[in-house]
């Protein structure tokens, strides 16, 4: 059923060997842009977007549309030097496809290439989305105005490539399948000085650690048990030398909670720890929360219903049940504008997870992807 002019696999390591962070995207653009073009098809129009310059939308006219059907894959990766040790692996020194986004466009450029050659009887877009770990992409293609008019979706679906899930195995969940997220970025302005003479500094890496440690009581002692939560600080810099006492240090970061509620609640407490650190330390915290479009990924009732039943029934399928996770998804603030639903794609490599510099997964999944939203699609038109 998947397109057999089109070398999937090998786009995939094309992807892969050149990864690009959030709104840098360029080249990955351009080799979609190019792979695309030999598509060839009269009913297929591109459209670029001047306030995203490296997001790219793809429009396939149907022949007797009563819908436009959305599918997006996100492009951006992290930076994460790789330690795959693969053939292809990246070219860009200290960037990584840590996240599968690579895999995430090769199935959607594997689902593109069948329609291309066989028209749908709907509309269908696809959203090649800049910024999904940073940036909030998926937010700024909406706030452009992009996602409207012919390129605007009746029902819009995503996938999430999933280490710890057999390869090819597809699995969510009604309901709220990702956290919310909100970034941290704090900058602790002290005094630097002489190790030896701590009462004339003030001590920013002192501070910043005191940060580390309490916001680590958000969880255990704000949110309600039954409900989680996560604040992680994943980043931390202080200090030049063990004889001076740091005078800045810089944090980042991550709350997640399965709701608004809660992760307003979050926000609020990790605020109120930064005023008191402020006192306490006599230090100035620069506190920055940012949640941009990260919304918790709450799958539309309809479409969800529809693709599990579909997944389900399938005997080509290998679906089960998913549990919801704590990752974030920008595509939570996307499925509040539009119904629409996110899955999983396993990629059996369940040593490593998502962010791993040794993440590898089984490109066996890429065509299991395909097929499945392929006939899953084909379904939904009545075809
Ligand atoms: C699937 C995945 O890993 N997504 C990212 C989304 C990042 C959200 C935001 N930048 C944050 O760090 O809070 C994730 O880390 O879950």
């Amino acid at each position: 059923m998947s397109d057999s002019t089109i070398n999937l696999v090998q786009v995939r390591r094309d992807l892969h060997a050149i990864p690009e962070l959030a709104l840098h995207e360029v080249q990955t653009q351009q080799y979609l842009k190019k792979t695309i073009a030999t598509f060839a098809s009269d009913f297929l129009t591109i459209k670029e977007v001047p306030e995203v310059e490296t997001a790219l939308l793809v429009r396939l006219a149907g022949m007797h549309p009563q819908k436009t059907i959305g599918y997006r894959a996100d492009i951006d990766a992290l930076p994460i030097k790789e330690e795959t040790g693969l053939p292809f692996a990246s070219k860009h020194p200290g960037v990584m496809h840590a996240c599968g986004h690579d895999i995430h466009m090769t199935v959607a450029l594997g689902i593109l290439a069948y329609f291309a050659k066989n028209q749908p009887k709907d509309n269908l877009i696809f959203i090649f989305q800049p910024a999904e770990e940073s940036e909030a992409g998926g937010k700024r293609l909406y706030e452009a105005g992009a996602l409207t008019g012919d390129f605007k979706p009746d029902e819009l679906y995503a996938l999430h490539d999933q280490p710890a899930l057999p390869a090819g195995q597809i699995a969510t969940k009604m309901g709220t399948l990702f956290a919310g997220t909100t970034e941290i970025h704090l900058q602790v302005v002290g005094q630097g000085g002489h190790a030896a003479y701590p009462q004339q500094a003030k001590d920013a890496l002192l501070a910043a650690c005191s940060f580390v440690n309490q916001v680590q009581t958000v969880v255990s002692r704000n949110v309600n048990p039954i409900h989680g939560g996560v604040v992680t600080i994943g980043s931390f810099h202080a200090g030049t030398i063990g004889n001076v006492i740091a005078g800045e240090a810089k944090l980042a970061g991550t709350i997640r909670a399965f709701t608004q509620t809660d992760l307003e609640l979050m926000q609020k407490r990790v605020r109120a720890i930064a005023e008191g650190i402020a006192v306490a330390c006599d230090v100035q915290m620069n506190l920055e929360l940012i949640q941009g479009g990260y919304y918790p990924v709450e799958n539309n009732p309809k479409t969800t219903a529809a693709l599990m039943a579909f997944m389900e029934e399938n005997p080509e399928v290998d679906f089960v049940e998913a549990q919801p996770a704590m990752t974030g998804e920008d595509f939570g603030f996307l499925l509040q504008q539009f119904p629409g639903t996110m899955f999983w794609l396993g990629v059996g490599d369940p040593e490593h997870s998502l962010h791993d510099a040794r993440l590898n997964p089984d490109e066996r999944a890429i065509n299991a992807g395909v097929q499945a939203m392929v006939a899953y699609f084909n379904q939904q038109m009545g075809q």
